[in-house]
Parts: structure tokens; sequence; C-alpha cells
């Protein structure tokens, strides 16, 4: 498979881009207003339609596609669009990741805090939520180590509920490679370290792929 990664310096100034987070942020908490709302039925219809006013206004400018991989001024590797980490999709939660090479090649770990908004089973995260966070953060770390590539296979071992509203660690780390593959290893745990999730991914290199040795910093 041949694919084409570019990585674009965007035309948008920091400046659009902090007011841009700004909404998403803003839109972040509206969102967790409506999961937690207990409004009567009037006033939940009145909102429904002020919100119609404002999406309309928003679409009226829409972009073409979202924000591709850019460059940003610090020269870190930015996908503001992103569905786990983007500054810019209000749908992220988002995962502020660091590079932790004390777990190993590739390290990475996360603080994350869900909410309520990732319900799944009463009163604990959906599963697929912590395979999403589990699935970036595994490919973060493969990238880290200079093997960025798609998720093959993503396994995950539901150890334990995942609670909302409690801060949790998330890590990884490359496990092993050979040729284009990369297995990658990873966990969710709370803070007394229990392990919540255990999650292994294989992440494969395209053939044609932009050199990854000398990647910057990915935000988003
Ligand atoms: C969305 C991000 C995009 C990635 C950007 C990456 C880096 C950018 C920099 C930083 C980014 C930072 C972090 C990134 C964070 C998160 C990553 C999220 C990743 C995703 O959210 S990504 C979406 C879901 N993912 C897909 O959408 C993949 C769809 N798929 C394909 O695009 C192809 O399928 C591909 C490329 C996987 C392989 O295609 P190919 O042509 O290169 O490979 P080929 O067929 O030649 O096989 C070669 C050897 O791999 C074995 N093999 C192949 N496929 C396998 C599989 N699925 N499972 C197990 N083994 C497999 C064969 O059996 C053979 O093995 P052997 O050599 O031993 O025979």
């Amino acid at each position: 498979m041949t694919f084409d990664l570019a990585f674009t310096e965007d035309a948008d100034a920091e400046s659009r881009l902090e007011a841009l987070a700004a909404l998403t942020r803003q839109t972040r908490e509206l969102m967790d207003a409506v999961a937690l709302t207990a409004a009567p039925e009037g006033e939940l219809a009145e909102i429904a339609g002020e919100l119609a006013v404002l999406t309309e206004r928003l679409r009226a400018v829409s972009r073409q596609s979202t924000h591709p991989f850019h460059i940003g001024s610090d020269g870190t590797l930015r996908h503001v669009g992103n569905a786990v980490i983007g500054s810019g999709n209000p749908f992220a939660l988002p995962l502020v990741i660091e590079p932790d090479p004390s777990t190993g090649e590739g390290g990475v770990r996360a603080d994350v805090t869900f909410r309520p908004i990732h319900e799944g089973p009463p009163g604990s995260v959906h599963g697929g939520v912590s395979a999403l966070i589990m699935d970036h953060l595994l490919g973060h770390a493969a990238a880290l180590a200079g093997r960025g590539g798609f998720t093959g296979t993503l396994t995950l071992r539901y150890v334990r509920r995942v609670p909302y509203g409690e801060p949790l660690a998330a890590t990884a780390a490359v496990a092993r490679t050979e040729g284009r593959k990369t297995w990658v290893e990873g966990r969710i745990a709370d803070q007394a370290g229990t392990v919540l999730v255990e999650a292994t991914g294989l992440f494969i290199t395209p053939t044609q792929w932009p050199p990854m040795r000398d990647a910057p910093s990915v935000a988003g």
C-alpha cells in the first residue's frame, strides 16, 4: 500500500487556532451540560432553538475538510482535527500525551479523566471509548519510536470497570518490532496503580511513508 502523509504548513494563524480551541472547549462544556441537564421540557426546546441558530452561523462558513496534520510554529506536528487529541475537535477528550522514556522505547503517558458523556455501563466508561484512547496512545508510542503507522489489530482486556470523574493514567511503549510491524503495549490504571484496561496493538508502517525517525513531537 502507498500512502502520502502531507505535512502542510497550516494557513491559519496561531491566534485563530487559539480561538478555535476556546470554541471547542466551550462546545465540550456544552456537551457535558446537555448530558447532565435536568432542565424542564420547555426550556430544553428553547435551548435547542438557540443552538440551532449558532450551528447555522458556524455552518455558513464551513471548511471543505477538517484540519490536516500541520507543523506548528514551535515545530510540533499538530493534528487539530484529531478525534482523540484535536484542540479543534469537540469529540476529542482531549488526550494530552507526554513522552515517558522510562517505560521503554516510544514510552508515553497521559493523565485522563473521563466524563459522564463517555458512559457505557451505568457509572462506567464505555469499553469502546477506552479502546479509542488505547488505540491512539499506542499509535503515538509507535510514532515516537520512529515507526508510525496504521493500526492493524488492537486487543484489549477489560480487567476492571473504568470510572469517570476520577484521574487515571494511560501509558504505552513499544514491545517488539519486525520489519514494518510494531507491537505496542499499554494500559489504563487508577491512581493506586491498579490496572483497569490492558491493550496490545499491531501497527503497520505503510511502504511509502515519510521518514519518522526525526518526527517532531505531536500535539492536537
Ligand atoms: C490516523 C493516524 C494516521 C497515522 C499517522 C501516523 C503517524 C503520524 C505521526 C504521528 C501520529 C501520532 C500518533 C498516531 C496515533 C494514533 C494512530 C491511530 C491509528 C489509527 O486509528 S489507524 C485507523 C485504523 N486502521 C486502518 O484503517 C488500517 C487499514 N488497513 C490498511 O491501511 C492496510 O491494511 C495496512 C496499512 C494496515 C497494511 O497494508 P500494507 O499493504 O502495508 O500491508 P501488507 O498487506 O503488505 O502486509 C504487510 C504485513 O502485515 C500483515 N498485515 C497486514 N494487515 C494486517 C492486519 N490488519 N493485522 C495483522 N497483520 C496485518 C500482513 O500479513 C503482512 O505480514 P507478513 O509480512 O508477515 O506476511
